[in-house]
């Protein structure tokens, strides 16, 4: 292993938050440790580097914290990283603290931010995905998204128990700006009775079918992603439309999806990630995303990570299965 080159990484996380990041964080203070190498934090992504706004990271102060949900680094959506003056003012940053590579927690915002950048600043880039939305490729699973699968499954399952005890119709919104892989994940393993996602244009039309004829004894559970393209609003007007007598509330999950201690397999990806993310630096790569494919580290291109618009056909299949 090379670690000659690199003598001080900076680290941000970037975008939303998610559970997860502090494991990361410790691991890659741990690695760099391990190697001799100094790394500086960035706080509020973007945001810390054109301020140079930044910590010294210690792995044994990360470690009290591992376990913990958000970013302690704080984390941001950064305007000013968008306009070139912003992006001069960051490499500015960089060279005055002779910072030789970067570790950016983040989602493909982040990523293609880091692309931008790549343009006036020619130090190695290493991303590791950070989202509870789970939509890039190049890995199957992104750093929160378990976790926040498990407290919308958690508060789900409340919502059913009075959904039954009242036979009421509850549409419940997961996150997911653009995707629908929490809806997914939360809907099939509650037991939803419909699940509206972005990537489907059927999951609708199942649901009108279904509910029509709602006359029951038991809950009536939609489950729809935030990016949907009808949305909670307008379902709950058609369904009242087709079935004029049912009893409805809206819920919307919100934040809380994104708070809370990691789930085990968010704290080991984090662990994982942050590895393989500094181990990159070391063996001279740049300008890649470290994720884990078919439980294999992976390292893929900035240039071919992409929002992922797409569910894969095994999910599809089991929508079509459960939804109908
Ligand atoms: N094309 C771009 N050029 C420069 N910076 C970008 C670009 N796209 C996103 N960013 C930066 O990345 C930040 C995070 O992106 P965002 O989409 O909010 O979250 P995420 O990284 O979770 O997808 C943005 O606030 C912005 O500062
Ligand atoms: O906290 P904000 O800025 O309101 O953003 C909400 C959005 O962030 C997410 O929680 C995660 O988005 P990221 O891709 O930025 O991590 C989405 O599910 C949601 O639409």
């Amino acid at each position: 292993m090379n670690t000659n080159k690199i003598k001080h990484i900076g680290v941000f996380t970037s975008g939303g938050d998610s559970p997860g990041m502090n494991s990361a964080l410790y691991a890659i203070a741990k690695t760099a440790e391990a190697t001799g190498i100094k790394v500086s934090g960035f706080r509020k992504g973007y945001e810390g580097l054109i301020d140079g706004d930044l910590v010294q990271f210690k792995s044994h102060e990360l470690q009290k914290l591992t376990q913990k949900g958000g970013t302690i680094l704080k984390t941001a959506r950064s305007k000013r990283f968008l306009e070139l003056e912003g992006r001069k003012k960051a490499l500015q940053t960089l060279n005055a603290n002779k910072i030789d590579a970067l570790i950016a927690i983040g989602g493909d915002g982040t990523f293609k931010g880091l692309l931008t950048f790549s343009e006036i600043c020619d130090i190695p880039f290493i991303g590791i995905p950070g989202t509870i939305d789970n939509d890039i490729s190049g890995t199957d699973y992104t750093l929160g998204f378990d976790s926040a699968v498990n407290t919308a499954i958690e508060n789900i399952d409340k919502i059913k128990d009075t959904a039954e005890s009242h036979n009421r119709v509850f549409i419940v919104e997961v996150m997911g700006r653009d995707s629908g892989y929490i809806a997914i994940h939360s809907g099939l393993t509650t037991g939803a009775d419909a699940i509206l996602i972005p990537e489907s244009g059927k999951d609708f039309i199942y649901l009108l079918d279904k509910v029509k004829n709602y006359d029951s004894e038991d809950a009536f559970l939609v489950v729809v992603s935030e990016g949907d393209e009808i949305g909670a609003e307008l379902v709950s007007s058609k369904i009242k439309e087709v079935n004029p007598n049912v009893d409805l509330r809206i819920t919307r999950l919100g934040h809380i999806q994104r708070g809370g201690n990691p789930s085990a397999l968010d704290r080991m990806l984090g662990i994982r990630l942050g590895v393989a993310s500094v181990n990159a630096l070391s063996q001279g790569k740049k300008n890649v995303m470290a994720g884990v494919l078919n439980n294999q580290l992976h390292l893929t291109p900035f240039k071919e990570v992409v929002k992922q618009h797409q569910v894969d056909d095994e999910l599809m299949e089991l929508l079509e299965l459960f939804g109908k």
